[in-house]
């Protein structure tokens, strides 16, 4: 984790007929390997920076540089293969009648190879432990199944950088559950670099690195432990603290001694059992 794969740079950008502005000079680094969460309540403007990351809107005022390329109307299809894009709702992602189809579609747009397509559809769909569901329609699977296919159709295209819009907010709990555990691996064993977009702290605290977005501009950045030490001032910003950071702190205000905001219930739970044993 030490070049930037993504550079934005004193973006502004209106929608037209707007008077304000969606994204005030904002300015941000994503690195090769890491996973980025970029946070913020409803109209900060993450999805704003989604599709300027994807050339569906171009910036105002700065620049965008993806890899050796800046991000231009002349450069958007080389960027669009260096990023995949899922977006939340999975139902609106199939394009093909059955998920071996689905993930062959990109790959036929892209005019891969017959032998090289049946490799690499069977490849992407294993890495999100899809591999027994080649066959099946979509509407047989579970939203988190549908994700994951989603995610394998993106893969499929080896982009370096997948970005993942509010992917997980139409899940159940157990299919949020599937879908970063396979980001958490797809980061991890295959060195992708994954910028996800959320309101949900809890997803967020899994990531390297938060950034919170308020009103279109850059509140804050910094690791997850940072991000949650501001407390209240994430919650005027309208987010909720993820429920093991809130318990953490109710411990030490109570004055048992939890060292830091822990970011899971397992965590938390180990430091408890770890403190209390130690009595
Ligand atoms: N197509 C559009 N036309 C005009 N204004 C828009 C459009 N899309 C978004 N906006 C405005 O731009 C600002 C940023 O919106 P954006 O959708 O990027 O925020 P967001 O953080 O993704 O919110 P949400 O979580 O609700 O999707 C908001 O003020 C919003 O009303």
């Amino acid at each position: 984790m030490n070049k930037p794969l993504v550079s934005i740079e004193h973006v502004h950008f209106k929608y037209e007929g707007q008077e304000e502005y969606a994204l005030k000079d904002v300015s941000l680094q994503i690195y090769d390997g890491e996973w980025l969460a970029i946070v913020g309540h409803n109209g900060s403007g993450k999805s704003t920076l989604a599709k300027l990351l994807n050339g569906l809107q171009y910036p105002e005022k700065g620049r965008i540089q993806i890899g050796e390329l800046e991000l231009t109307e002349d450069t958007v299809w080389e960027t669009r293969k260096l990023i995949g894009m899922v977006f939340q709702n999975p139902d609106n992602q199939f394009v093909g009648t059955t998920v071996q189809d689905d993930v062959a579609f990109g790959l036929e747009n892209n005019g891969i190879l017959r032998e090289e397509m049946v490799e690499r559809v069977e490849n992407s769909l294993k890495q999100v432990q899809m591999e027994a569901f080649l066959q099946q329609e979509p509407h047989q699977l579970s939203g988190g199944q549908k994700q994951r296919v989603a995610i394998a159709s993106v893969i499929a295209l080896r982009p370096q950088i997948i970005v993942l819009d509010e992917a997980t907010s139409m899940l159940d709990p157990r299919g949020r559950e599937e879908v970063l555990n396979v980001i958490r691996e797809l980061k991890e064993d295959h060195d992708m670099t994954v910028i996800s977009i959320t309101h949900d702290l809890e997803e967020a605290a899994k990531a390297d690195r938060m950034i919170v977005l308020n009103r279109g501009q850059l509140y804050r950045e910094g690791t997850p432990e940072e991000i949650f030490q501001l407390d209240e001032e994430l919650v005027k910003l309208g987010l909720d603290i993820p429920f093991p950071v809130k318990i953490s702190k109710m411990l030490r205000e109570k004055g048992i001694p939890v060292s830091k905001s822990y970011l899971s219930e397992e965590a938390l739970v180990a430091q408890l059992w770890t403190s209390h044993s130690g009595k």
